[in-house]
């Protein structure tokens, strides 16, 4: 008998629960699976409802959101044997296109029952664990912005993306130590990334790999505002590797520090806005860290 807890963030994407997860039971023979349905009913719930399902004997437990819901439940997966799952019902979805698993409700409950358990590379910043991606500069601010808007829709995102556009200055100056050499910079946005997909389908590292136990780093340097929408024009077309001002990186593990060190400054981490408290970041990679059941 598998034991299959999902845990749904129902404020996700479009605000609704599908109908397809309502009555998730019927689609698993009763003979084989035991089926559990948890509701998150705040930010930070499903930690709670995980570690819960962890003592209940859950064998998989599905995120059913974005990626902030799948980062809250797969933080508390790391190491262990329990194998996560995804039902995209989130707003970007960066980490199921990454892992090829369809935003079709009804597809993804399919891959539960059918796709074997691998496993995949867990990064971790400040010791906390990240599926995705983090970073400092334009996309934490787009972020910002984006968690000041009640809708988390596409249009609520572009509208987050233009005001990030208007009001965006390059970074302060950072201190970064990766492969043993240290390189001092003030990007427009300096990005970590162990998947391809960024969210909406957009992606600065479609070379990325989650089993190569490397991170993929992306500094952009300073830009001007007619470069920016330059970006953003590539970065739709996917061919912002023509883009001159950006680097590429292959590392297992890195160090940042802002250099003006005052008390407060942000990031994002997984699409969530976290504050660095004393401006300096340690960021690193746990290679096979979390067994997931994916197409990948
Ligand atoms: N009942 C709830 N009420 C309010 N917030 C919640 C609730 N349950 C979870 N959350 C929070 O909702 C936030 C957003 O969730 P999530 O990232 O999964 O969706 P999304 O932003 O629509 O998708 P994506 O990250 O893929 O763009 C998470 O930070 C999570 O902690």
């Amino acid at each position: 008998m598998k034991v299959v807890h999902f845990i749904i963030n129902p404020i996700a994407g479009k605000g609704q629960i599908p109908k397809e997860l309502e009555n998730v039971a019927n689609y698993f023979p009763k003979n084989k699976y035991q089926v559990d349905v948890k509701i998150s009913r705040y930010p930070g719930h499903a930690i709670l409802l995980t570690k819960q399902s962890e003592k209940d004997g859950a064998d998989i437990i599905v995120a059913c959101g974005g990626d902030g819901t799948i980062n809250e439940v797969a933080s508390c997966l790391v190491n262990k044997e329990i194998a996560l799952a995804i039902v995209p019902i989130g707003s970007g979805n960066g980490l199921a296109a990454s892992l090829k698993i369809p935003r079709n409700v009804h597809k993804a409950i399919s891959i539960i029952k059918n796709q074997p358990i691998q496993t995949i590379d867990v990064a971790t910043v400040n010791g906390k664990p990240f599926l995705s991606n983090m970073g400092i500069g334009f996309d934490a601010m787009v972020i910002s912005n984006f968690n000041k808007s009640k809708k988390r829709k596409f249009m609520a995102y572009f509208k987050a993306v233009l005001k990030a556009l208007k009001h965006h200055r390059n970074t302060e100056p950072l201190k970064v130590e990766m492969n043993g050499v240290i390189m001092k910079t003030s990007p427009f946005m300096f990005f970590v990334s162990n998947s391809q997909v960024m969210g909406y389908d957009l992606s600065l590292t479609r070379m990325a790999s989650m089993k190569d136990g490397l991170l993929d780093v992306v500094v952009i340097d300073a830009i001007t505002k007619g470069e920016m929408l330059f970006l953003g024009i590539l970065l739709v077309l996917r061919a912002t590797t023509f883009f001159k001002k950006i680097k590429y990186f292959k590392v297992r593990e890195l160090k940042i520090e802002f250099e003006a060190h005052k008390n407060k400054y942000f990031m994002q981490a997984d699409g969530e806005l976290q504050t660095v408290e004393n401006g300096q970041l340690e960021v690193s990679l746990q290679a096979n860290g979390l067994k997931v059941v994916a197409p990948y």
